[in-house]
């Protein structure tokens, strides 16, 4: 992998641009060619694959990338730094020009046929840190051919994206990634691998898409479960699913159907168990889908 853009490099690249890193855009770039190395292999990627890259930045790992895909799609809302990068992979590495598709836009709204083709196979992205949850859950919805994830962020989120039920970081961000794939954590980044440095610890998390775990309920609906039992975490699930149930009866009747006990906490529930809620009860149209 040669070409990688290590401090010097970053610092002059940002000031011949008259880039100031935002905290607002999440803009920490990673100054370390080890780091990106260490991405790029924990990504597994082959020449068939398709990376799709979100917010590349100065295009530390976007060179990563194009060393080991067959293509690579960025998307970055920064304009200097979207229009930018073609110039920093034609300079760094030229033959790769080619295979490089430069999306200026935000990752929070993009679709799959803004991306185009070569479809997206793999999500590769050292994440801006306010959106990060967002993004993953946006992008696995919107584009069914992405199979494989390897993201960085912050340490704690990293945490709650691979958390299982029973554990105290199990929440939103685990049940709905679980919905669309299997998670696991792929190692601790120390803050001096940025610059800017933040002040939080960074974590990858790797995944891998599976079929949903019922094909018969919407993924919405099961949704809106998981969002009513959480909003009230120390609640059980009679009292925390009532307003979504239409009444605290109601909801236990649903409960008692679906084959989870009314007096569990969401915390303690699989994926699984929440789509079979979602699943006994039919939509209404006064609730949230
Ligand atoms: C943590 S930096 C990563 C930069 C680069 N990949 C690296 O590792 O050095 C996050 C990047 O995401 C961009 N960004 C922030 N919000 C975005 C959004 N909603 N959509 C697309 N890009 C975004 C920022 O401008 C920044 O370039």
């Amino acid at each position: 992998m040669t070409g990688l853009l290590g401090p010097a490099e970053i610092r002059e690249l940002a000031a011949r641009l008259g880039v100031a890193p935002t905290k607002k855009l999440g803009q920490n770039f990673v100054h370390d060619p080890n780091t990106v190395r260490r991405i790029v292999a924990a990504a597994e990627l082959t020449p068939a694959d398709v990376a799709l890259e979100v917010g590349p930045g100065l295009g530390s790992l976007t060179l990563g990338l194009l060393a080991a895909a067959g293509h690579v799609h960025v998307v970055e809302i920064d304009p200097t730094l979207a229009a930018a990068l073609p110039a920093t992979v034609a300079d760094r590495s030229p033959e790769a020009a080619g295979r490089l598709t430069v999306h200026h836009a935000d990752a929070l709204r993009i679709t799959g046929a803004e991306l185009g083709q070569p479809a997206p196979t793999a999500l590769v992205a050292n994440l801006p840190y306010n959106v990060a949850v967002p993004v993953v859950l946006h992008l696995l919805a919107e584009l069914p051919s992405l199979r494989t994830g390897l993201v960085m962020v912050q340490k704690e989120v990293a945490d709650r994206l691979v958390a299982g039920p029973g554990s105290k970081t199990y929440g939103i961000p685990s049940v709905k990634l679980a919905w669309y794939a299997n998670a696991r954590g792929a190692g601790k980044v120390p803050p001096n691998v940025f610059w800017p440095v933040p002040n939080v610890d960074s974590g990858l998390v790797a995944f891998t898409r599976h079929e949903p775990p019922r094909a018969d309920v919407p993924r919405k609906r099961v949704f809106a479960v998981v969002d009513a039992a959480f909003a009230q975490r120390r609640k059980t699930l009679r009292a925390a699913l009532a307003g979504w149930a239409g009444g605290a009866a109601r909801a236990e009747t649903l409960l008692r159907a679906a084959g989870v006990d009314p007096g569990a906490r969401g915390e303690s529930l699989t994926v699984e168990q929440f789509a079979a809620i979602a699943a006994s009860a039919p939509p209404a149209p006064d609730r949230a889908e």
